[in-house]
């Protein structure tokens, strides 16, 4: 089974917990694509749902392939979300971000009542930061904002780079306008402590440390799909 396939596999599993009438969170990236057509097939088979997409690109996908979108202002309380990760640990405990909608992914993970998480194995690790960790920064102030992140990271133990992120066009924006900041500080022992600290910093606007939101991880491997914790 090649990584597209396993990514095809945790999004039909995830398909299975979505029931007619949901209001419905979608990711993004390549896993939470596959999601997308596989929910559009459903859609176009007479299922009835409402997403709110986690980023333009998700949207443009979804009005491609006839998924029914609203925003989450029109639906402030969802069922679920589903999303794709860049690691997940045994606690559920995420990095996301890597595709740069870590913003949208939050506020949605955060107004749902469940969040499953669709995987392949490669993202599952004993110990969070293999994955540059992204911080999403505010443009104004990005010297100082920088600066008071290595400053904490310090504190806290952590050492290593900070790389802006960069597209083909120049400095990557993400949808909201802001920059990302990759932070490669290596394994992360306690990223409770660290999110509690980052979310001091005034010009980061949020991070990719995603914890207490995951309430199921679908992982597929080369032997099929498994499940990882339930929260609720
Ligand atoms: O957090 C994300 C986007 O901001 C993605 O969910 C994460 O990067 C995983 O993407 P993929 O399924 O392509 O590996």
């Amino acid at each position: 089974m090649d990584a597209r396939e396993m990514k095809i596999k945790a999004a039909a599993a995830a398909l299975e917990h979505v029931e007619d009438g949901m209001r419905l969170g979608i990711g993004t990236g390549s896993t939470a694509e596959e999601f997308v057509r596989l929910l559009a097939e459903k859609v176009a088979g007479g299922l009835k749902v409402e997403g709110v997409p986690t980023s333009e690109r998700t949207a443009r996908l979804c009005v491609e392939l006839g998924v029914p979108l609203k925003s989450l202002d029109e639906l402030p309380e969802l069922d679920l979300t589903i999303d794709g990760a860049d690691e997940v640990d045994a606690g559920l405990r995420l990095v996301k971000g890597g595709g740069g909608a870590l913003l949208r992914e939050k506020i949605v993970a955060a107004a749902s009542s469940r969040m499953i998480v669709i995987a392949d194995e490669s993202k599952v690790v004993d110990v969070l930061g293999r994955f540059p960790l992204p911080i999403e920064i505010n443009s104004f102030g990005q010297v100082a904002t920088r600066i008071a992140i290595e400053k904490l990271a310090s504190r806290l133990g952590l050492s290593g780079e900070l790389r802006m992120r960069m597209s083909d066009d120049g400095v990557f924006a993400t949808d909201g306008g802001h920059l990302i900041l990759d932070a490669s500080f290596g394994r992360i022992p306690d990223a409770e402590a660290l999110a509690s600290a980052l979310n001091t910093i005034p010009g980061v606007v949020e991070h990719g440390l995603f914890i207490n939101l995951a309430s199921l991880a679908i992982i597929a491997g080369p032997a099929g799909a498994r499940v990882m914790g339930a929260k609720n």
